[in-house]
C-alpha cells in the first residue's frame, strides 16, 4: 500500500496520573467529579467527540489503574473509539512517555490532552488534528494572553521579595493548551531524546522545539481552561450548566 493510501490513524494520550496538589485535599484530580461525572470522563468523551480519534489511552494514577478502566466501562463512550488505561509515572513527562509506548502500530497522528482539560470543544480537537494532517510536526492551540507577563529573578531566601528582570513583549506571548498535536514518530523521538539528557518541558510541544523542530499553532478556545485551583471548578460547572441550558433550547 502507498504512503497516501495508509489509513490515517488517531491516538490521544490522556495524561490523569497527576495528584491535583494545587486543588486541595480529596482524590487524584482526575476522578473529581464535574456535575456528578468524573473530569476525566468529560476529558474522554471530549477527545472521542472527534469522529478522527479512533484510539484512547489513558494513563492513570500509578496504582489506580483497574479502577480507572472499571470506571471508563462504566461510562458511556462512543463505540467507534477503542481505549486503553495503562499506569502512570512520577511526572506528567513520564507520563506521557508511557503512555506513547502503549500505543499500538500504525498509528500516525497523537495527541496529547490533560484530563484537567475536560471541557475543550471537538471544534478544537478537529483543528489540532487537522493542521497535523496537514503536515505540521506538532501543532498546539494557544490563547493571547489577558495580563501582562514578568520574569522575575527568584528570591535567594524564603520572604525575601522578587525582583523583576523584563517584561515580554505581550502581543507575542501565547498561552497554550491541550489537546497538542504530533506526527507520531516526531513525538516519540523528543520524549527519547529529552529522556537521554535529562531535560524536560512542561508541554509536549515544549521538547519537540528542543529537536528545533517547529510548532504551528492554532486558535485555543477559552473553555478548554485547565482545571487547577478550587475557583477552576467553579468555572467548569458554570460552563457545563451554560451547555445544559443551551441543549434545552
Ligand atoms: N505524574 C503526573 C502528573 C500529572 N499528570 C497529568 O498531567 C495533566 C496536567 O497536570 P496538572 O494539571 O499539573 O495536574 P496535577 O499534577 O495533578 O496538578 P498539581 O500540580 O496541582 O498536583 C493532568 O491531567 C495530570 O493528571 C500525569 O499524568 N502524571
Ligand atoms: C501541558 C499544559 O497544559 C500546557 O499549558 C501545561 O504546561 C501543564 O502544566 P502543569 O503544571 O503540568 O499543569
Amino acid at each position: 500500500m502507498s504512503d497516501e493510501a495508509r489509513p490515517r490513524r488517531t491516538a490521544v494520550v490522556i495524561p490523569a496520573a497527576g495528584r491535583g496538589v494545587r486543588l486541595g485535599p480529596g482524590a487524584p484530580k482526575a476522578l473529581r467529579a464535574l456535575s456528578g461525572t468524573p473530569m476525566l470522563v468529560h476529558a474522554v468523551r471530549a477527545m472521542a467527540a472527534s469522529r478522527a480519534v479512533s484510539l484512547v489511552v489513558v494513563v492513570a494514577p500509578p496504582d489506580g489503574a483497574a479502577e480507572v478502566k472499571n470506571l471508563l466501562d462504566a461510562h458511556a463512550l462512543p463505540e467507534r473509539t477503542d481505549y486503553r488505561v495503562v499506569p502512570g509515572g512520577e511526572t506528567r513527562q513520564e507520563s506521557v512517555r508511557l503512555g506513547l509506548e502503549a500505543l499500538p502500530e500504525g498509528i500516525s497522528t497523537v495527541l496529547v490532552h490533560d484530563a484537567a482539560r475536560p471541557l475543550v470543544p471537538v471544534d478544537t480537537v478537529d483543528a489540532v488534528i487537522e493542521a497535523v494532517r496537514d503536515g505540521a510536526v506538532a501543532v498546539v492551540p494557544a490563547l493571547p494572553v489577558a495580563d501582562t507577563v514578568k520574569e522575575v529573578e527568584p528570591a535567594e531566601k524564603p520572604g525575601d521579595p522578587e525582583q523583576v528582570v523584563a517584561t515580554p513583549v505581550r502581543a507575542r506571548l501565547r498561552a497554550v493548551q491541550t489537546p497538542q498535536g504530533f506526527d507520531h514518530d516526531t513525538l516519540v523521538d523528543a520524549h527519547a531524546t529529552v529522556a537521554l539528557t535529562g531535560e524536560g518541558a512542561t508541554d509536549d510541544a515544549g521538547m519537540v522545539e528542543m529537536l528545533g523542530a517547529p510548532v504551528v499553532v492554532v486558535p485555543g478556545h477559552e473553555e478548554a481552561f485547565k482545571v487547577t485551583r478550587p475557583l477552576d471548578l467553579v468555572l467548569a460547572e458554570a460552563v457545563l450548566a451554560r451547555r445544559r441550558a443551551n441543549d434545552g433550547f
